[in-house]
């Protein structure tokens, strides 16, 4: 198992180049499926989930190819298998993605549930109520989720869906579902993320009739057919922020190319008033930082988009451990998503948790240590902890991290952080 060891203390500088969004290109991937003709995807990461979603589709009877400049290749006009099985779905959540473009083409699919993870329980009861209200027919048998749709009909109907909170996978699933829908489908509570405009301009591309999309109404207009496009997956603003919290830890001054400052209003104001100097400049956004120790912890509550992302907390509460004061961070998205409380503590941390909220007592000098990664961004934050602590921080089970960051450490060597991946290493 992949380990990375991080000799911690150097401050970082220069330019790094933002990958395309992993939380766009998984849905993305699957609105392929839509259509019986050849869609090319630019800019899609070097990930562990896009491989194992390739996995996926080319298992259903899609033909994917990659190439090594992030272009994928996909035609779908020979599926013949519209199936996401267990071994594949459980190492991704993100397979449920699958289950409406399925429903809404082939009027039939079998996705197996996702099950539980790290951060809590996720269930995917609001997917299948919307679908349901858009007449399929689903039953929940030997961890599958069988749907289809009733006897006599062809296509889904469009359909008013008023989900019980906001969800962004669900949203997805139902506007590629809406796509292809007999009728008009108003999604009410609908997720405002950029994942998800990206994911409706390519819809649009396809031949999709979408309005509102980045508000919470959204209006789709099914049409019969959808065709073929070619869309490039917009940048990663949770790999940008991650990125400006290690220089705002670490120190230094850097340009994050490809980054989306207007996507990340919400970290760049907790980071300012932290004390950094971030700046949207042409083709990116730059950050100077004077390092952690010189900057003011920041309390935060995280909230759906346009709010603080669940995805970034774990990353800013690693540098609130090392700025002064103390800061309140608050996780509303996620039941258990405070994994790395522990390990922060294990590198020298002051943190208390009480239920939903972190009490981080910064100012601490931290010390390197070898630490466990248990989910995608708890790794990231272990990561920027690694770059702060005195001596070696060695992260073990970093396959979380390389679900969703393409090549995070040789970006951050590039910014000159001493970090090594150490393979096959047993753990
Ligand atoms: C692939 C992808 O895009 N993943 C992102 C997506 O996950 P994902 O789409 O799974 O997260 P959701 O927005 O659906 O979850 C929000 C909340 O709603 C709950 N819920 C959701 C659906 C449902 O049917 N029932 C239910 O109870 C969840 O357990 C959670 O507490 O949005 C999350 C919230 O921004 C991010 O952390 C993930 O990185
Ligand atoms: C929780 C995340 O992803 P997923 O929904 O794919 O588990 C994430 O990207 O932080």
């Amino acid at each position: 198992m992949d380990k990375l060891l991080i000799r911690g203390g150097r401050t970082l500088g220069g330019e790094v180049l933002v990958s395309g969004a992993k939380n766009a290109a998984l849905p993305e991937l699957c609105a392929a499926l839509l259509t019986d003709q050849p869609v090319t995807l630019h800019n899609v990461p070097r990930l562990q989930d896009v491989s194992t979603m390739l996995k996926l589709v080319r298992n259903m009877g899609v033909t994917a190819d990659r190439d090594d400049n992030g272009t994928v290749r996909l035609d779908a006009g020979a599926l013949s298998n519209p199936e996401a099985p267990y071994e594949l779905v459980k190492t991704m959540r993100a397979s449920v993605l699958a289950l409406g473009p399925l429903l809404a083409r082939f009027g039939h699919a079998k996705v197996s549930l996702p099950g539980g993870c790290a951060i809590g329980s996720r269930p995917v009861d609001q997917h299948i109520k919307g679908l349901q209200a858009m007449g399929a027919e689903i039953v929940v048998e030997h961890g599958y989720m069988l749907a289809k749709l009733p006897a006599g009909r062809t296509r889904l109907q469009g359909a008013r869906i008023l989900t019980d909170m906001v969800t962004v996978t669900g949203t997805e699933n139902f506007l590629m579902a809406a796509a292809l829908a007999e009728g008009e489908t108003l999604l009410e509570n609908a997720a405002q993320e950029p994942e998800i405009v990206d994911l409706a301009e390519m819809l649009i591309k396809m031949g999709a009739k979408i309005e509102g999309h980045g508000t919470g109404h959204i209006r789709v207009q099914g049409v019969e057919k959808l065709h073929g496009c070619e869309h490039a997956v917009v940048a990663d603003r949770i790999e940008a922020g991650t990125f400006l919290c290690a220089v705002a830890a670490a120190g230094g001054e850097v340009f994050l190319r490809h980054a989306r400052a207007d996507h990340l209003d919400a970290v760049i104001d907790k980071l300012r008033e932290a004390g950094c100097d971030v700046k949207p400049v042409d083709g990116g956004v730059r950050i100077a930082s004077a390092g952690g120790a010189r900057l003011k912890a920041q309390a935060f509550r995280t909230t759906e988009y346009p709010g603080f992302p669940t995805d970034m907390q774990a990353q800013f509460m690693a540098l609130n451990c090392v700025a002064q004061g103390t800061a309140a961070v608050t996780e509303t998205i996620f039941e258990n998503r405070f994994m790395h409380v522990n390990e922060l503590v294990r590198l020298g941390a002051t943190i208390h948790v009480d239920g939903k909220v972190a009490v981080v007592e910064g100012g601490t000098a931290l010390s390197g240590a070898t630490v466990m990664a248990t989910d995608l961004r708890a790794s990231a934050s272990l990561v920027i902890a690694g770059l702060v602590a005195d001596g070696e921080t060695m992260v073990d089970r970093i396959y979380h991290l390389d679900r969703g960051y393409d090549r995070m450490e040789a970006k951050l060597r590039g910014l000159g952080a001493d970090i090594e991946r150490v393979t096959g290493a047993a753990s």
